[in-house]
C-alpha cells in the first residue's frame, strides 16, 4: 500500500467499455496517469470476478509502477485480494463501519454521495472522501440519480466544512466545462472541491495523455493561487478611491471598441433595449438559435440572458455554455421568477449549465433567489418596501451563486460576496416605464463586455484559471449608474412631460452620457 497522503486532484475512473477501438485498456491507464491522473479507481459493473481479479491485479502494477493509489469500486473482496490502496463504496454497497473492520489499517474508504444528507452520513461513518454526483448528466451511468449541477454540489460540500473528508465531484467532467465547475462548486464558507473523477473524457479520448493533461492544466492552474473573483480589489477602502471613476471609464471603452452585445430578451423589450445599447455606444443582436451560439460567443463581448417570456431555454443553455467556454460575461436577469414554479426550475436549469458573471433583478426576483419570502412578487413587479438587511442578503446570496449580485429598485444594491454597495440614484419616472429594469440588464451586460474589453488588452486576466475576463463588479456599478444617472438627467429636461417624452429623452441622456457626468452624479456607499 502507497503511504503518501492521497492527491485526488485528477481522478481516474475505469471503464473499458468506453475505449475507442483498437485502444489498449493498460496502455489507457498509462497514458492518463503520464499525464496528470493522480488516482484511479477501477470500475468494472458486468464482469466476472475472475476477470476483474486480473484487470485490477495489472491496473495496480501500471499504477503503483508511477506511485499512484488504486482504488477498487464496489468489491470489497476483490480490493482484499490484490492489495489495493482502498475502495469506492455506493450508497447501496457494504456499509463503510464494515468495510473498514475488512480492510488493512490506513486503507481509503470513498462514498458516492447525491443529497447532503448521504454526506452527512458520510461525515457520520468516518469516509475518507466523497463522490459527490452526478453533477451534471452522462451516458456514462445507467442508474444515474438527479443531477446537481456545480449549485448543488456546492451545497453538499457546506455539510464537509470543518472536516478532514475530501470531496471529488463526478458526472459529465470534461476539460471544457471543469472550470466552470470548479468556480460553482464551493462552499460559502469557501471550501473547494479536492479534485475531479473523470470516465469517458479520458477514457474514450483519442489520446488520453493530452486530454488528462488538459483536465490536470486546468485543475492546477485553478488552485495555483487563489483564484481571482469577479471583482478586483474588492475591499471597502480600496473602493471608495476607485470604484465609481473604474465603472465610468468603461463607458469610454465601450464607446472606442464598440462591442456587440447579444441578448436573448423578452419581446416586450427587445427594441428599447437595442436602442439602449446603440445610444451606450455598442451594438446590439437579439439571437435565439441554438445552431448559431458557438459562433455569437467567440465575437460577442457580453451575453444577457433575460427570460421574460422564456420562449427560449435550448438557445439560452447554449449561450450560456458557449459563454463560458470563451470566458465572457453573462448577465442574468430573471424576470418573475417568483412568480411560478416553471420559472424557478427554468432558472434552476439555466443556473446549473452556466455560471452567471452578474445576476440582476428586482427585490422579489432577487429574494426567491435567495431563498426569501421577505419581499412578495405580483407578476414581474415587486411588493412592499424591501428587506430590512439588503446589504447582507445580497453579499450572502453573491457569495452563494459565486457571481456579482445586483438587486435593483428605489435603492440599487450591488455585492460580489465580500463588498455591498448601495447606489443611491434614479428617478422614479423609471418605475412608471415598462422595461426599464430589463434596460438596466442591458446596460450591465453593456459594461461587462467594457470591462471584459478592457482586460483582455491588458492582459489582466491569465485565461487559464478564470471563467471571465475582466472587473464584473465595476461592470454592474457602471450598467446601473448610466441608467439611473441618465434618467435623472431626462427627468430635469424641459420637454420632458411625463411617460411618454421621458422614454426617448432616456435614450438622448445614455447617448449623451459622459464618463466625467457619471462620476458627478453617482451616490454610493460602500459597506465593507
Ligand atoms: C469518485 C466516484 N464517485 C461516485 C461513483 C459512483 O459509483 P458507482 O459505483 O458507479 O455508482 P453507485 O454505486 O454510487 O450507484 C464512483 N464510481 N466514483
Ligand atoms: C460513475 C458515476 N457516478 C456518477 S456519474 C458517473 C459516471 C461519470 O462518467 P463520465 O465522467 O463519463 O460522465
Amino acid at each position: 500500500m502507497l503511504t503518501n497522503a492521497p492527491d485526488y486532484s485528477v481522478y481516474l475512473v475505469t471503464g473499458r467499455d468506453l475505449l475507442p477501438s483498437g485502444a489498449d485498456y493498460y496502455q489507457v491507464i498509462e497514458q492518463a496517469i503520464k499525464g496528470g491522473a493522480t488516482i484511479v479507481q477501477v470500475r468494472e459493473k458486468k464482469c466476472q470476478t475472475w476477470d476483474f481479479l486480473e484487470i485490477a491485479s495489472r491496473t495496480k502494477e501500471i499504477c503503483h509502477k508511477h506511485n499512484v493509489p488504486v482504488l477498487i469500486n464496489d468489491r470489497v473482496d476483490i480490493a482484499l485480494a490484490i492489495e489495493a490502496d482502498g475502495v469506492h463504496l455506493g450508497q447501496e454497497d457494504m456499509p463503510i463501519s464494515i468495510a473498514r473492520k475488512l480492510l488493512p489499517k490506513g486503507s481509503i474508504i470513498g462514498v458516492s454521495c447525491n443529497s447532503v444528507e448521504d454526506a452527512r452520513n458520510a461525515v457520520k461513518d468516518g469516509a475518507g472522501y466523497v463522490g459527490i454526483g452526478p453533477v451534471w448528466f452522462t451516458q456514462t451511468k445507467s442508474d444515474l440519480k438527479p443531477t446537481l449541477g456545480p449549485r448543488g454540489a456546492g451545497e453538499i460540500l457546506e455539510t464537509l466544512s470543518g472536516t478532514q473528508i475530501k470531496a471529488v465531484a463526478i458526472g459529465g467532467i470534461k476539460s471544457s466545462n471543469v472550470l466552470r465547475l470548479l468556480h460553482g462548486a464551493v462552499s460559502t464558507s469557501d471550501r473547494p472541491l479536492d479534485g475531479v473523477a473523470v470516465v469517458g473524457d479520458i477514457m474514450a479520448a483519442q489520446d488520453p495523455f493530452a486530454a488528462t493533461l488538459r483536465l490536470s492544466e486546468c485543475y492546477k492552474a485553478f488552485t495555483k493561487s487563489p483564484p481571482p473573483q469577479f471583482s478586483l480589489g474588492s475591499n471597502a477602502s480600496d473602493l471608495s478611491q476607485n470604484i465609481v471613476s473604474h465603472a465610468a471609464t468603461l463607458l469610454k471603452t465601450i464607446r472606442e471598441v464598440g462591442p456587440l452585445v447579444h441578448q436573448i430578451t423578452n419581446n416586450v423589450v427587445m427594441n428599447q433595449s437595442a436602442n439602449a445599447t446603440l445610444a451606450l455606444g455598442a451594438s446590439p443582436i437579439m439571437a435565439t438559435a441554438v445552431q448559431e451560439m458557438e459562433d455569437l460567443s467567440k465575437v460577442s463581448g457580453a451575453l444577457l440572458i433575460n427570460f421574460g417570456t422564456i420562449g427560449d431555454k435550448l438557445g439560452m443553455l447554449e449561450a450560456g455554455k458557449c459563454a463560458n467556454a470563451t470566458r465572457k460575461p453573462i448577465v442574468f436577469d430573471p424576470v418573475a421568477i417568483g412568480a411560478t414554479q416553471h420559472r424557478r426550475s427554468a432558472a434552476n436549469e439555466l443556473l446549473s449549465a452556466w455560471q452567471a458573471s452578474v445576476i440582476k433583478g428586482n427585490p422579489a426576483e432577487i429574494g426567491a433567489l435567495a431563498n426569501s419570502a421577505e419581499v412578495k412578487t405580483l407578476g414581474v413587479d415587486s411588493l412592499g418596501s424591501g428587506f430590512a438587511d439588503p446589504a447582507n442578503l445580497v453579499r450572502r446570496l453573491a457569495k452563494k451563486e459565486r457571481c456579482i449580485i445586483a438587486m435593483t429598485g428605489k435603492k440599487d444594491w450591488v455585492s460580489d460576496g465580500k463588498v455591498a454597495i448601495c447606489i443611491n440614484n434614479g428617478h422614479e419616472l423609471l418605475s412608471k416605464i415598462t422595461g426599464s429594469g430589463c434596460m438596466v440588464g442591458t446596460s450591465v451586460a453593456t459594461f461587462c463586455a467594457g470591462a471584459s474589453a478592457v482586460a483582455t488588452s491588458a492582459s489582466t486576466y491569465d485565461d487559464e484559471r478564470v471563467l471571465v475576463r475582466g472587473d464584473m463588479l465595476a461592470g454592474a456599478i457602471g450598467g446601473i449608474l448610466a441608467i439611473t444617472v441618465a434618467s435623472e438627467l431626462a427627468a430635469s429636461r424641459q420637454d420632458v412631460k411625463g411617460t411618454g417624452t421621458f422614454l426617448p429623452a432616456l435614450i438622448d441622456e445614455l447617448y449623451n452620457l459622459t464618463p466625467e457626468k457619471l462620476v458627478d452624479r453617482a451616490q454610493i456607499e460602500i459597506f465593507g
